[in-house]
């Protein structure tokens, strides 16, 4: 199973710029969450300051227990051969095959022989539909083989922790259809620990367990899908909608003039609302044929031990989607 991820009071600044402040939650092992939020809000920098490459100046970021800002660099190197990271634009080397940009992790962190290396690496470019496109250079092929050459070098170590960079940013929405079923079948294969960045509404809506929103340096919420998708609170419920009317802006957020200036323009009914998509779409579910992800059972277990304490809205979602669940699922 992934590990455990706990973060607990993190904070980030740049100099004076302080990016996000008191950030805390926890990465259920072996399920799927996402962090949303809208442009510059340091999703691309909290992902960066989980695997160490960046240092916030307070909190904590357990791997298993071991903190990942505080260890020493040795402890670090060995953290992070937890982690496959799939960055925004797949970080592939342009002047290596497919094969070889695969292969790379494998030859550096590990002493496994040609023959190994090669039988792990033709099965992960196998798991991410990409066999037969070895010997293509990155860039002789598309954007979306590029994310999934990046995906399949981000697997090659068994990870317990997957983090995607905005893994849709670039692809048309048939492609992220197709990478979204990708995510969720890689869960269900490795029952690893998956954490993806993005702002795509779609893939939040359908891909993870737990959702959660970053925003004006803080976070909003975390937990599972079903408090997200039913919250009220006007800036998820915004961001959800790819509303433009709300807290926020082409810049991160509106000053209060314009708010208020809204608000009596939809009070007034010179300003249309725009219509909202709401309530929870099913989850997806892992490829017919595949094993079913071992998430599904930990995560009903740990959220109907919760259920008391989840707003009426997501309780009420959490108890229909278990009973829409075949009832073999449902009892297991
Ligand atoms: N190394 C750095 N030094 C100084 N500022 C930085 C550095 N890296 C990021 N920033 C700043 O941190 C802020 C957040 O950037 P980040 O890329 O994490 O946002 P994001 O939420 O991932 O945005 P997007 O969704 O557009 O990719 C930005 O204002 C950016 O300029």
């Amino acid at each position: 199973m992934g590990a455990e991820i706990v973060i607990e009071g993190l904070s980030k600044s740049f100099g004076p710029q302080t990016i996000w402040r008191d950030v805390g939650f926890t990465l259920p092992p072996g399920e799927v969450s996402a962090l949303l939020g809208p442009s510059g809000t340091g999703k691309s920098v909290f992902l960066k300051s989980m695997i160490g490459l960046l240092k916030p100046e307070n909190g904590r970021c357990l791997v298993n227990g071991v903190d990942i800002c505080t260890c020493s660099e040795s402890e670090l190197y060995e953290i992070r051969k937890l982690f496959g990271v799939l960055f925004q634009d797949g970080a592939l080397f342009g002047s290596m095959d497919l094969f070889d940009n695969v292969a790379f992790p494998l030859r550096e962190h590990t002493r496994k022989t040609e023959a190994e290396i090669r039988r792990i690496v033709l099965e992960r470019m196998e798991m991410v539909g990409l066999s037969g496109a070895e010997d293509k250079l990155p860039g002789e092929i598309s954007g979306g083989m590029r994310k999934r050459a990046g995906l399949a070098r981000a697997l090659v170590l068994d990870p317990q922790v997957i983090l995607c960079d905005e893994p849709d940013s670039g692809l048309d929405p048939v492609r992220t259809a197709f990478l979204s079923q990708l995510l969720i079948d890689i869960n269900a294969h490795l029952d690893a620990t998956i954490l993806i960045v993005t702002h795509n509404i779609n893939l939040a809506r359908t891909v993870p367990d737990n959702l959660g929103m970053l925003f004006r340096r803080e976070l909003v919420l975390f937990g599972p899908r079903e408090v997200l998708l039913t919250s009220e609170d006007p800036v998820v419920a915004q961001f959800l909608s790819g509303d433009k009317t709300g807290p926020i802006g082409m810049s991160e957020e509106k000053d209060q003039a314009s708010l208020d200036r809204e608000r009596e323009g939809l009070a007034s009914g010179r300003i249309a609302a725009e219509d909202r998509v709401v309530g929870v779409p099913p989850q997806l579910p892992a490829t017919a044929g595949l094993p079913e992800r071992q998430a599904v059972q930990r995560r009903k277990n740990r959220v109907m031990g919760m259920i008391d304490q989840l707003p009426t809205a997501a309780r009420t979602s959490v108890l229909r989607s278990l009973n829409d669940q075949p009832a073999a699922a449902r009892d297991r």
